[in-house]
């Protein structure tokens, strides 16, 4: 017999092999959580971790540094070593440290070396604003102007970006690229080998924005031949609000010198020497600057053994099998109802989450919430959902569809304004 609604849902749960990972989470009950590509739950070994790195602190005092459970002195390298996999890279070439604006800063710093006629930057013009942001100010503090500097690749429909077009403008005044690997908006993969191949061709450098990809899809940096890249560990990671983020460096670039250099960047063994003569680390690890944020760093301890366990090409799977059941439902219950699915049906193409667009976006995803379910809102039309491989289960997804149908057929959106909250 052919298992329809709520039963195949069920269905598909109990042979799902990465089941299990669900008992590890925080989940609240009588909610469905779909944005972990914003913040990622918090999970009990996550918790544990934490936890004893306060203990060690309670226990040690300045001595935490090289004793106790985890040693803050190597904790940065050996969150690196963890995470390396999960980017593609080799252990040296990842590095725990900073955030996501303030890595961009780093490698910016480091990167773009404006030479002759090579002297602006190439980006994209859906990209986060802080990336922007980032680019703005630091092609200020080489005194160009913004409007001629900084290329930003348009998109031809809004949603999506077309490597064609990135390519095309790869001319011979780019002296860097900084793209996103996923959108955040539409969550569209780009083809981050293609778009590296060409880049170096043009003899460019190209750096990547993986905050919606690391912990979702698997990559391959090192192989690809990126030059750098940058992410937050507090989305698919669920290494905690506001966690220490991540950067990658590729081997060849080890040996520059850090654009924004701190005593952390010093090879381990020098550090305590206190010299005023910087002797950076021969590896990604140069590219810290002051003491690590222990505290926010330790989470992601507990949380990538998870991932080490589950491994990510499993999680991937899983994942696009939760987005393509998402998707059918969209298709068959919600037809006529004014949502335009604004993600990329590909697999190929499309990372952790799903974009539902909608003239009453804002206000649905209020009604949501009231409902139990989590999802976020992006002005000024989009309803993201993620549905994430450790913690989301089919039939939650089935439960979403069917709660979101309701407050449409029911109009239950109309009580609430259709403008976004302060954190949307
Ligand atoms: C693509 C992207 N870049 C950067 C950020 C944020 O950077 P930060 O972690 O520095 O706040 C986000 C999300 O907040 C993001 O989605
Ligand atoms: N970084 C965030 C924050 O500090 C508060 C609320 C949300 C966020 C996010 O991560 C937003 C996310 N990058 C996005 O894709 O829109």
């Amino acid at each position: 017999m052919m298992l329809e609604g709520l039963d195949y849902a069920k269905e598909l749960d109990k042979v799902d092999s990465l089941r299990h990972f669900r008992e590890e989470f925080y989940i609240k009950p009588g909610t469905i959580y779909m944005d972990g590509n914003s913040l990622g739950l918090l999970s009990k070994r996550a918790e544990k971790t934490l936890l004893e790195s306060i203990e060690d602190w309670k226990e040690f005092g300045i001595d935490g540094w090289t004793q106790g459970k985890h040693p803050w002195f190597f904790m940065a390298e050996e969150l690196g070593k963890k995470l390396a996999p999960l980017v593609g890279a080799s252990a040296e070439e990842v590095m725990v440290t900073g955030s996501t604006t303030v890595n961009l800063h780093q490698l910016v710093s480091t990167f773009y070396k404006p030479e002759g006629l090579r002297t602006k930057i190439l980006a994209d013009e859906l990209t986060f604003p802080t990336d922007i942001y980032a680019l703005q100010s630091q092609l200020r503090l080489h005194g160009y102007d913004l409007d001629t500097h900084l290329i930003r690749v348009k998109s031809r429909d809004g949603r999506f970006l077309e490597e064609e077009d990135m390519i095309e403008a790869m001319n011979d005044d780019i002296a860097l690229i900084i793209l996103p690997t996923v959108l955040y908006r539409s969550g569209q993969i780009l083809d981050i080998k293609r778009l590296t191949t060409e880049a170096h061709n043009r003899g460019i450098l190209i750096g990547f924005d993986a905050c919606h990809s690391v912990g979702a899809i698997p990559h391959s940096f090192s192989e690809w031949d990126v030059d750098f890249a940058f992410w937050c560990n507090y989305k698919h990671l669920n290494g905690g609000p506001g966690g220490v983020g991540g950067l990658f460096v590729n081997r060849k670039h080890f040996g520059k010198i850090p654009g924004l250099a701190g005593w952390f960047g010093s090879k381990k063994e020098k550090q305590f020497d206190m010299e005023h003569t910087f002797t950076p680390a021969h590896s990604a690890a140069s590219f810290q600057i002051g003491t690590p944020h222990i505290l926010s760093a330790a989470p992601l301890i507990g949380s990538l053994e998870i991932f080490t366990e589950a491994g990510i090409e499993n999680i991937r799977q899983k994942s696009l099998k939760l987005n393509q059941y998402l998707i059918e439902l969209v298709e068959n219950e919600l037809k006529d109802m004014g949502f335009f699915i604004g993600t990329p049906r590909e697999d190929m193409r499309r990372g952790g989450h799903i974009s539902l667009e909608h003239e009453e976006a804002a206000r649905i995803c209020k009604s949501l919430k009231e409902n139990g379910i989590i999802p976020d809102f992006r002005a000024p039309n989009i309803i993201r959902f993620a549905p994430v491989a450790l913690y989301t289960s089919y039939e939650e997804v089935w439960s979403v569809v069917q709660i979101l149908k309701r407050i449409m057929k029911d109009k239950q959106y109309e009580k609430f304004e259709n403008e976004r909250e302060i954190v949307a």
